[in-house]
């Protein structure tokens, strides 16, 4: 029966802003293990719809379903402990912490650390292993005792990358992660979010149709917090709609 919740839902999901409604009734399905990316012009929403689903901002109406159990009304911190975690297009890096403190901190942060001595030393002992298990993941052993502020601008976006899967969440939220990238740094991000996310979900806004097309199964075209289309990248690219509203423009 699990085989057919899916791992993240929007149901006539809206929101305004005092008088304006930002997202104008939403409604999407991403499917266990499966990769989207929302696209759209700026100021279609789809940065807030992110706030909405991590619970940043809350929902005007509508529901949000992860695994099948609504979060609306719950705090960022609750639905991160539910397995759902984000990252942020500005840096969210401890600069003067090292590479392997700002993962064992993310972990963590997520294994939910609490002041019992005896819970403490277990706790400590698992962010150790999966901060050591996510350097490996993204490549960056060789920096683990560098303060993260000295990384390169594409080794940051690593990080902060390794920083969202550190707590062990199965569903992602990549906000930009290739943005200010050259183009083999987002090549090589390309690749690292695919290994990365393997068995997970994975929630993107990005910007890059390179980026877009080459990691995408299913793609969400957002316009004026309105979501005109939601179909495979080969449809996506075929539709008239899309390319009248979006894609034609950009
Ligand atoms: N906290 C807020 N209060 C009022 N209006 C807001 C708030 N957050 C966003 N908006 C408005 O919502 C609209 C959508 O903004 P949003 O940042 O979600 O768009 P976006 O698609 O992410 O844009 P971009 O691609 O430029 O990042 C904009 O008109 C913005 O001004």
């Amino acid at each position: 029966m699990n085989a057919r919740i899916n791992a993240l839902e929007l149901k006539d999901v809206r929101k305004s802003f005092g008088k304006s409604e930002i997202i104008r009734g939403t409604t999407l399905s991403v499917a266990k293990g499966e990769r989207c990316a929302i696209i759209g012009p700026n100021g279609a929403g789809k940065s807030t719809l992110f706030n909405l689903v991590s619970g940043r901002f809350g929902i005007t109406s509508g529901d949000i379903l992860l695994h099948g159990r609504s979060v609306a009304g719950l705090r960022p911190f609750e639905i991160n402990r539910l397995g759902l975690a984000r990252s942020f297009q500005i840096s969210n890096l401890f600069e003067k912490l090292s590479v392997y403190e700002n993962l064992r901190c993310a972990a963590l942060w997520s294994l939910g650390y609490k002041y019992s001595f005896w819970q403490r030393l277990g706790s400590l002992r698992d962010a150790h292993e999966r901060a050591q298990q996510v350097l490996e993941e993204i490549g960056l052993q060789r920096q683990r005792d560098v303060p993260a502020g000295v990384l390169t601008y594409a080794e940051q976006r690593a990080l902060e990358i390794g920083i969202t899967i550190a707590g062990g969440a199965d569903v992602i939220l990549l906000d930009e992660p290739t943005a200010g990238m050259s183009r083999s740094e987002s090549d090589a991000a390309v690749e690292l979010i695919r290994k990365v996310t393997v068995g997970k979900t994975l929630l993107m806004v990005e910007h890059d149709m390179s980026v877009v097309f080459g990691l995408a199964d299913k793609i969400a075209v957002l316009v004026y917090g309105e979501m005109i289309a939601f179909d495979t990248p080969a449809n996506i690219r075929a539709s008239a709609d899309v390319q009248a509203a979006y894609l034609g423009h950009s």
